[in-house]
Order: C-alpha cells, then sequence, then structure tokens
C-alpha cells in the first residue's frame, strides 16, 4: 500500500475512492473499503482519501483521541490490499476549500477519481455544504459515478466512530468490538517497566500509547496479545499503577499466560476484550500481588486454560 501523508502533490491514475475520516475503521467504513476493493479487481486503483488529523482538534483546545491512530490505521489498512491511502493535512485552507474545488482540484485533477465511495450521509468542503447530491450533479461533467451506501446498523444503533468513542469511553468493550466489527487493540513497542513484576513472579509487557490514542478507562481486562501473528490470551491493566508509585501516562501492561520469551523493543497488538475491574491503589504489594492473582484465576477461566 501506498502511504501519502502531508504531500498534496500526488497524481493517481483511474481511481476508485472512499472519501471520509475513517476513524476506527468499523463496519460501516468496512463496506466501503470492500466495495472499492472490488473495483480493484476491475481495474481501478482503490484510494482512501482521508485527512491526517481528527478535523475537530484544529478548532479546540481539547484534542480529539482517535479509536485508532495514524500507525494502527495503515497497519490495519497495509494488510487490506488498499493500493493507496491519503491523509491529507487537515489545516485551515483544507477546512475552507469549497466542496466544488474539492471535486475538482483533489477527486478530479490529482485522483483522476472515476467512481465515489461514499456513506449517504457524507459531507464535505467549507460549512459541510458538500453532499452527495452535489457530487452526483457533477457526475456527467466530469465522468464519474457515485456510488452511496446507507449507513450500516448493528441491532438498533447507526454505527459511526463518535457512537464507539463513546462506548469506548465507558468501557464497554463488548460493544466496542461489536460495533467495530473487529477486535479494539493498542499497538505499541514493548517498553521497559520498573521491573517489579518480574520481582513478584508476573512479568509483564508495558506500552506507552501516545497522547491522542483513546484508551477505555483505567482497570483490568482480558485480553489478547498479537505477536507476530500470533495471538496469545492474557489479563491488561490500564492506568497509572498507583500502587508501585505513580506513573505520569496511562499505560497499557500485560501478563501473558504461559509465555517467557523477551518482548522488549517487539511491535506488539494488545486486543482488549472484556472489563473486569477498576484500578485500585493498594497499601502494600503483598496485597496488589494477592489481587493479582485473582485476576489471573479469573481469566483462566475466561480463556478456559
Ligand atoms: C492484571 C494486572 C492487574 C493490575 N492491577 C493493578 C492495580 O489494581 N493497582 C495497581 O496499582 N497496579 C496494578 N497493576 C500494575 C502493577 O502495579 C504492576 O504490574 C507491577 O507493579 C509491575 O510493574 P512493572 O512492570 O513496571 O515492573 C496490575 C497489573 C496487571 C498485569
Ligand atoms: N455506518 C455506516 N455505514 C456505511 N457507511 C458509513 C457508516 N458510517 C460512516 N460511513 C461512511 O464512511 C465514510 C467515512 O465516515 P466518517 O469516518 O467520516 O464518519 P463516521 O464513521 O460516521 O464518524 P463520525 O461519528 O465522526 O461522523 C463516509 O463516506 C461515511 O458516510
Amino acid at each position: 500500500m501506498k502511504y501519502i501523508s502531508e504531500n498534496i502533490d500526488f497524481n493517481i491514475k483511474n481511481s476508485a475512492v472512499t472519501l471520509g475520516k475513517f476513524d476506527g475503521l468499523h463496519q460501516g467504513h468496512q463496506i466501503l473499503i470492500d466495495k472499492v476493493l472490488s473495483l480493484k479487481e476491475e481495474g481501478y486503483t482503490s484510494v482512501m482519501f482521508t485527512f491526517l488529523y481528527h478535523p475537530y482538534n484544529l478548532f479546540s483546545d481539547n484534542e480529539i483521541k482517535l479509536i485508532f491512530t495514524e500507525d494502527e490505521k495503515k497497519h490495519i489498512l497495509s494488510q487490506s490490499g488498499l493500493d493507496v491511502l491519503i491523509s491529507y493535512p487537515f489545516s485551515h485552507d483544507t477546512k475552507n476549500i469549497e466542496p466544488e474545488d474539492f471535486i475538482k482540484n483533489i477527486l478530479v485533477e490529482k485522483l483522476d477519481a472515476k467512481l465515489i465511495v461514499v456513506g449517504n450521509d457524507f459531507r464535505f468542503g467549507r460549512n459541510r455544504r458538500g453532499d452527495i447530491n452535489m457530487l452526483k450533479a457533477m457526475e456527467d461533467i466530469y465522468g464519474f459515478k457515485v456510488i452511496s451506501f446507507e449507513k450500516k446498523r448493528w441491532e438498533d444503533t447507526i454505527i459511526s466512530s463518535s457512537v464507539i468513542r463513546n462506548e469506548l469511553q465507558r468501557g464497554h468493550m463488548e460493544r466496542v468490538n461489536n460495533l467495530l466489527g473487529r477486535t479494539y487493540f493498542i499497538r505499541g513497542k514493548v517498553l521497559d517497566g520498573r521491573k517489579i513484576g518480574r520481582t513478584i513472579g508476573m512479568p509483564t509487557t508495558n506500552l506507552l500509547p501516545p497522547s491522542n490514542k483513546l484508551l477505555p478507562p483505567c482497570g483490568v481486562y482480558t485480553s489478547r496479545t498479537i505477536i507476530d501473528g500470533v495471538s496469545y490470551p492474557g489479563m491488561t491493566n490500564i492506568g497509572y499503577k498507583p500502587t508501585v508509585g505513580k506513573e505520569k501516562e496511562k499505560g497499557v501492561e500485560t501478563y501473558i499466560f504461559d509465555f517467557s520469551k523477551d518482548l522488549y523493543g517487539k511491535e506488539i497488538d494488545v486486543e482488549l476484550l472484556e472489563y473486569v475491574r477498576p484500578e485500585i491503589k493498594f497499601d502494600s504489594i503483598e496485597e496488589l500481588k494477592v489481587k493479582m492473582e485473582e485476576d489471573l484465576t479469573f481469566g483462566r477461566k475466561f480463556f478456559n486454560i
């Protein structure tokens, strides 16, 4: 997969392009991705056009945190067969582009779009004035075709990134994973912890996600860790480790069942399955150790191991 970001001087030919923010690459997004992939088989260049920063970040002090960071998104899409991912810089200029100019300057001139694949509520350009009716009205002028989809639902809920972010902030992992249609994960390089885990007989892997990664509430979760394509069950603590001297950053620490290889420096994905309990500040490491043993017993039952 070709990845284009920051650079706005690209020139792609004969494309089938899907447009949007695509945070989470959820089931609804997947319909559009599958469509451009099927058009790839017909000879089109399959493209996802998205913006590098979540559009709200530029205009509010509160950074919008993402279900999947740019790296995680690239990781998922690089395995999908998509030809090109464009993360267009989101600046004041981009925000203020008139929708007609977006169609002409970007979709037609830079992407040579022949097919434009979007959800039926897709809006774009200054004041979100552009929509599928505007795109359809320009089909004959520019020689492209618009393919639009009804918004996919899960049970009674219309799936969207905002709904999933909301559930994630409440720690409703099963719901998050159902809405996503994939398992939420945190990708990162394994860091050195304080190495206290080893001394209490529980070696763990520590990840420190970037500040714009949306994490669920602090607490213990059942998890699966993907290492070199192999999935290992475990128990993950999300939080600040208050018992052993509070960390400044919210971290992701995992005990993997029956695993003893050294993982320092390795890139892993930690998938979260279910919330188990809150993170607790214990009065002693001994009490923490007892609780962690209980977590592992719970986990072994959960995974049937
Ligand atoms: C399953 C699990 C549950 C944990 N629960 C808590 C907790 O409730 N409170 C806490 O302060 N730390 C908790 N921790 C973090 C421990 O403090 C940490 O594993 C230990 O101090 C070792 O840290 P180190 O890897 O930095 O050496 C938990 C860790 C795991 C793996
Ligand atoms: N449930 C869905 N079913 C089908 N298409 C969808 C669905 N949700 C979004 N899309 C389409 O996927 C593309 C990317 O969507 P985008 O990420 O911009 O919106 P979203 O997932 O609804 O997020 P937000 O909650 O931030 O609006 C758009 O073309 C959008 O219309």
